[in-house]
């Protein structure tokens, strides 16, 4: 097996990309929303609420009820996610078709796997701890890792380096995503990025302009193995 620092790395975004989280995530933000006597939101809603972190999740939530999100509630509504949402968070939730699978056959022949989530880091832990998937990282950083987050290429970046070291660089390094944030964050790092199209955008992942769309974990290889000659035809 190579070096650890040139050994190729899947960079992973999990919601919507890893786990289909959907329920639990729009469960939790209903309960907050119907608490505070708002409305809740339709779970297909999840695809143009959910990417940018669970703070933008509630004010979207609280702007789909024409209430327009002042900070103070935003925060505290963001302490009342993390304990419910904590508590609930592997209800329904669970990998995709074929993740599993993609993991052993990747990790048998040399990959390293990470996540860069816009989700907290405490509980990207928590719903990995719950899976049984913890073990299969060896970085977990989330939106609150790092002073920045996707699109930001530094939140990519940083957990490159959490992997490799601060010196390795990027070579290698593949980011798969279902989001807006995924392919701008890989885009701005120079990654080559793999969109999947069963997570949660609001547009199509192909108009999103990720270098190849997969539409179930099946593809992975083959998809990763064509970023790759690619990559090593433009070396
Ligand atoms: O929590 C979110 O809004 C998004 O999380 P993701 O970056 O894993 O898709
Ligand atoms: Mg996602």
């Amino acid at each position: 097996m190579p070096h650890d620092a040139v050994r190729p790395l899947l960079v992973f975004d999990l919601d919507g990309t890893l786990v289909d989280s959907a329920l639990d995530l729009m469960g939790t933000l209903n309960a907050l929303l119907v608490r505070e006597g708002l409305l809740p939101v339709p779970v297909e809603a999840v695809g143009r609420m959910v990417g940018l972190g669970a703070r933008v999740l509630i004010e979207r939530g609280l702007r789909a009820n024409g209430v327009e999100p002042e900070p103070a509630r935003v925060d505290r509504l963001f302490a009342d996610f993390l304990v419910h949402y904590g508590d609930n968070i592997a209800v329904s939730t669970r990998p995709y078709p074929g993740v599993e699978a993609a993991l052993d056959r990747f990790a048998a022949a040399g990959w390293r796997f990470a996540i860069c989530t816009n989700k907290p880091e405490a509980l990207s832990f928590k719903l990995l701890d719950a899976l049984g998937l913890t073990s299969r990282f060896d970085a977990v950083c989330g939106g609150d890792t790092f002073p920045v987050r996707k699109p930001d290429a530094a939140h990519l970046t940083g957990t490159i380096a959490r992997v490799r070291g601060e010196t390795a660089g990027t070579a290698r390094a593949i980011m798969v995503g279902d989001s807006h944030a995924d392919v701008a964050a890989a885009r701005n790092a120079a990654v080559p990025v793999v969109g999947v199209s069963f997570g949660y955008t609001d547009k199509p992942m192909a108009e999103l302009g990720p270098d190849v769309v997969i539409d179930h974990f099946d593809a992975l290889w083959d998809a990763v193995a064509g970023l790759e000659k690619r990559e090593i035809g433009r070396a």
